[in-house]
Order: structure tokens, then sequence, then C-alpha cells
């Protein structure tokens, strides 16, 4: 799958619950017009969502389930409970988050990289990361990829762009870094997605910049706010 992707851009298909855009039929047109457009990939989230995407478009998935635990601030793909299911749907990439937060029922990452490996070890995982510390950690774990996914929305990150100081953060990652590193996280232009490809990235997701209509109009709005 990693071949596949490579140097192309992958768009993230997601609507949650509170979202305009939420459901499956409506993710799974988004990822027959990503496909039309030349995405590579489809990141996408939910069994459901995943289940009508596959039969939609017969592009390589990179997989996750966002959940909330009341006793941790890690979401994506949290537990060995999401893993299970996103193993049963058959996808290239599983994504989980890879930052150094503790995670439900107390379980650190390493503790559970290893049991979800162990478990399933023809599975490749991401790892969607918040610092350069946490993308080495990552690499040292056993990760197949990592990504800049979580870069501004940990404690530690809060406010950061990817595309801060001309990709600063996403240069460090590829020089500290061998396995591929993917840059995802506020790319919203096609010239900052290029940038981060010619930085070293070995592919990009794109998210609500292609998929988010709210996100667009607000952009849109913002700029134009100065001349009302
Ligand atoms: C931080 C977090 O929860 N990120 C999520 C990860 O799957 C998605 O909500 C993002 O849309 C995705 O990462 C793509 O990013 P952007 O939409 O900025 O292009």
């Amino acid at each position: 799958m990693l071949t596949a992707i490579k140097s192309g851009l992958v768009v993230s298909c997601q609507a949650l619950e509170d979202e305009p855009l939420h459901g499956s039929d409506i993710m799974s047109r988004m990822a027959v017009a990503a496909k039309r457009g030349g995405a590579v990939a489809i990141r996408a989230n939910g069994v459901n969502d995943i289940r009508a995407i596959k039969e939609s478009v017969n592009l390589p998935i990179i997989g996750i389930i966002k959940q909330d635990y009341k006793d941790s601030n890690v979401y994506i793909t949290p537990t060995l409970k999401e893993v299970e299911a996103l193993v049963e749907l058959n996808i290239g990439l599983i994504a989980v988050d890879a930052t150094n937060r503790i995670r439900p029922g107390g379980v650190d990452l390493p503790t559970f990289l290893k049991e979800i490996k162990t478990k399933f070890p023809n599975q490749q995982w991401m790892a969607d990361c918040a610092t350069l510390e946490e993308c080495i950690m990552a690499e040292k774990l056993g990760f197949d990829c990592v990504g800049t996914t979580m870069h501004g929305y940990t404690e530690d990150t809060v406010g950061m762009k990817l595309h801060s100081n001309d990709f600063k953060f996403l240069k460090d990652v590829v020089s500290h870094v061998s396995i591929p590193v993917i840059a995802e996280g506020n790319v919203i232009t096609p010239e900052m997605a290029k940038k981060a490809l010619r930085y070293g990235a070995h592919t990009v997701v794109v998210g609500g910049a292609i998929t988010r209509p709210q996100q667009i109009t607000r952009h849109f709005v913002d700029v134009i706010e100065s001349v009302r």
C-alpha cells in the first residue's frame, strides 16, 4: 500500500455526527469524487463509512475509528476494540494515535502497539504523531509509517500548524526518521501539498480543504471579510 500511494494525494473523507455531511452515502460519494479527481487513496473514519467507500471505489484505504473515552484524550483508534473492527474490514493501512499520551484503561503506546502487532502481524500501521520525539519513537516501536496528523492538536502542540515556518516540523521529521512520512493536517492548498512532497513527505493527506464545505466556506468568508 505504501508503494502504491507514494507521491500522490490521499483524500480524507470524514464527517462526524455533528457535521452537515455526516453519513456513509455522502462519504462514499466524496470518495468517488476524490477518485475522479485523481486521489491515490482515501482516509476514512468508522466501519460504516469505510464499508460504503470500499463498495464505491477500488482505492487503498487508510482507516481509523474516532472514539472518545472518559479516561483519555486519545481518540484516533484508541483501543484494541477499534483495531479489531478495522482489521475485519481488510484495509491497507490502519492509523492509530501515536502520541505519548496514555490511552483508555491506562495503556501506553509501546504496550498497545506490541499487542496489536502480535495479534495482527500482517497489518500495516500508521502512527498519527504530534511531535518529533513521537515520530522517532514510532519508528523505533515498529510502525510502518508516521503521519504528522496530530501536530497542533495535543496539549504539547496546541496552535501549531504543519505549514508554520515553511514546514519546519515536517522537514525535521523527514530528516530524523527513515520510514515513510505522511504529511497530514492543515494542508489547504495544492501549493502546500506540493511543498510537503518536495520537502520529503512520502505522500500527502488533505481532508477539510476538499471534503468539508463548511471549512472551505469559512476560508472564503475570512478572506473577503476585510473588504465588506
Ligand atoms: C486531528 C484530527 O483529528 N485529524 C483527523 C484525522 O483523521 C481528521 O479530522 C482530519 O480531517 C485529517 O487529519 C486531515 O486533516 P485536514 O482536514 O486538516 O486536512
